[in-house]
């Protein structure tokens, strides 16, 4: 079900209300309820009634999937956690924000909800030049690939996820653990590459699916090597469209406790960041969704904060907006 953004969660310090230079992302930032916009005729009303904006933030508040997949629940906290953090960072250059609102479900499973999201992806993308797509647990994944199949039809998709797991796994019913699976079952063009992957983290048999599938991947320890820049160009290289997410268990836990699955030996929150501008820097990206951010473990609101810095590090360099 959808549910407009809650402007409460767009507050914070105030130090002017006129002087761009003082501002803080909540005071740019509109919450816009796409109930309000037609199906059929969401071009010609944005032109009417919103401005497009430089970015949008739409939140799957879905923690179902980690239920499904023998994880812990809490994530569907997830987005509001984060608006919070990223809307009293500073704004830095002079960009706007669409808030669209949050998806969530009271269905036991997943399908139904991945297909509403995956709906308001596409709803919502000439809303705004790049798109935040906040989670949840990993079953954005799949809801973020079929939003990405309805607005490019017809070009190829590569798919790049910052993880430490493979999410390959095969289930009656969707769940966090097999959005990956999904999508290469389902669309035999499409390409998949892992940056991140734990060996403790993933079992002999998810490593024999990846080589079997031929997915790509660069395993934790050997993420700092000249070779992962090369793997992300030539994997780049070959896709019309790059979708991009990260899972936020691959950071160490010592950054990230309030995940879904905490990692030790994990990623810093450096490297990461360098990985995403890395896959940015080809312009074949226009949404990232960002899973598995679970405020029940958080400690000190200190995930959400780093995430809230990533994604402002990402909107302050991003070709896409500028
Ligand atoms: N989305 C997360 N997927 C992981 C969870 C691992 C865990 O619970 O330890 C997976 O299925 O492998
Ligand atoms: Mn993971
Ligand atoms: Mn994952």
């Amino acid at each position: 079900m959808y549910t407009k953004g809650d402007e409460q969660l767009w507050t914070g310090r105030i130090d002017d209300t006129e002087k761009k230079e003082h501002f803080r992302n909540f005071q740019v930032t509109d919450v816009v309820n796409l109930k309000g916009i037609d199906d059929n005729r969401e071009n010609e009303q944005i032109k009417e009634h919103t401005a497009q904006y430089d970015v949008g933030i739409l939140g799957y508040a879905v923690d179902r999937g980690v239920y499904l997949n023998q994880g812990r629940v809490g994530a569907q906290q997830g987005p509001d956690a984060i608006r919070e953090k990223f809307g009293n960072m500073a704004l830095m250059n002079d960009i706007t924000i669409g808030d669209f609102g949050n998806i969530s479900t009271d269905e036991t499973y997943v399908e139904n909800v991945q297909t509403e999201y995956a709906h308001m992806i596409k709803k919502s993308h000439s809303l705004a030049k790049f798109h935040l797509l906040l989670g949840g647990g990993h079953d954005i994944s799949y809801a973020h690939y079929k939003g990405l199949r309805q607005i490019y039809p017809h070009q190829s998709i590569g798919v790049i996820n910052i993880d430490a797991h493979f999410d390959l796994r095969d289930a009656k019913h969707a769940t966090s653990g097999t959005g990956f699976k999904q999508i290469i079952d389902e669309d035999p063009e499409a390409g998949y590459l892992v940056l991140g992957i734990q060996q403790a983290g993933n079992t002999q048999h998810l490593f024999n699916i990846a080589n079997d599938r031929g997915v790509e991947y660069v395993l934790a320890e050997h993420i700092d090597q000249d070779s992962t820049n090369e793997r992300i160009a030539s994997f780049i290289d070959k896709y019309d469209v790059i979708m991009l997410t990260l899972c936020l268990d691959v950071i160490d836990s010592a950054y990230a406790p309030g995940v879904s699955a905490p990692c030790s030996f994990g990623l810093s929150p450096k490297q990461v960041l360098r990985l995403i501008l890395e896959v940015l820097k080809y312009d074949k990206t226009q949404h990232i969704s960002i899973a598995e951010m679970n405020p029940k473990y958080d400690i000190d609101g200190r995930t959400a904060k780093m995430v809230g810095h990533i994604m402002f590090r990402m909107l302050h360099r991003n070709s896409n907006i500028e």
